[in-house]
């Protein structure tokens, strides 16, 4: 079985690749995964891509191979666009997706519901060694709760309803937002350069 290396930390993303991928008969491996450790990657960039393109390409050029990156995040009307490429450390260091969904909704505090639209956002990069970073987006529609709801999923999860739903994205079932999400979007966009990068990596 070929193994496709992913530049994440993130556990969340590590468990939805394993499975997005899984359908393709494809091994993913996340930088969790490796017995070395590797010191974190400063995400310096000011865009998705430019994030995205600094961890794929940081990995693939260490170990000479091609590297799927995923950088996403949460953009809410409301704030113009926060918490968008700062998403994850939105209240700061330490990393805690618990204290960015309470920074969230005390910013939202006294909006009503009809002006809580939100967007999760996913770009996906593969570096492959001396060759153009390839980008692929993806988006989901949808709301923020006023109370966080659910323990699926990772991240924002609790307190973004997708459009046309009643339930946080963290009530439903993991097939369910993995049928929807913004990075089951990009990957169905990846998904026409697949073969191609994989007749790059070694079985
Ligand atoms: O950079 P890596 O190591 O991949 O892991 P990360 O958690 O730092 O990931 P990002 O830099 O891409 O930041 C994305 C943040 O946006 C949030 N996010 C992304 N996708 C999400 C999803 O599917 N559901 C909920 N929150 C999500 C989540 O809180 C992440 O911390
Ligand atoms: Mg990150």
């Amino acid at each position: 079985m070929k193994q496709l290396i992913i530049a994440t930390k993130n556990q969340g993303k590590a468990k939805e690749f394993n499975v997005f991928f899984g359908q393709f008969h494809i091994n993913t491996i996340s930088l969790l995964d490796l017995s070395e450790t590797i010191p974190d990657i400063e995400e310096t960039g000011t865009t998705f891509e430019e994030n995205a393109a600094i961890k794929a390409e940081t990995i693939a050029n260490r170990m000479r191979i091609p590297v799927l990156a995923d950088d996403s995040g949460l953009m809410i009307d409301a704030l113009d666009g926060r918490p968008g490429v700062y998403s994850a450390r939105y209240a700061g260091e330490p990393k805690s997706d618990e204290a960015n969904i309470m920074k969230v909704l005390g910013e939202l505090e006294g909006i009503p519901a009809e002006q809580r639209h939100a967007r999760f956002v996913c770009v996906l990069a593969i570096a492959i060694p001396e060759q153009e970073t390839t980008y692929y987006k993806g988006f989901c529609e949808g709301s923020i709760v006023v109370q966080p709801r659910g323990t699926h999923g990772f991240g924002y999860d609790p307190v973004f309803i997708p459009d046309g739903y009643t339930k946080t994205m963290a009530e439903l079932a993991p097939a369910e937002k993995n049928n929807i999400s913004h990075r089951k979007n990009a990957i169905s966009r990846l998904e026409k350069d697949l073969p191609y990068v994989m007749e790059q990596l070694a079985d």
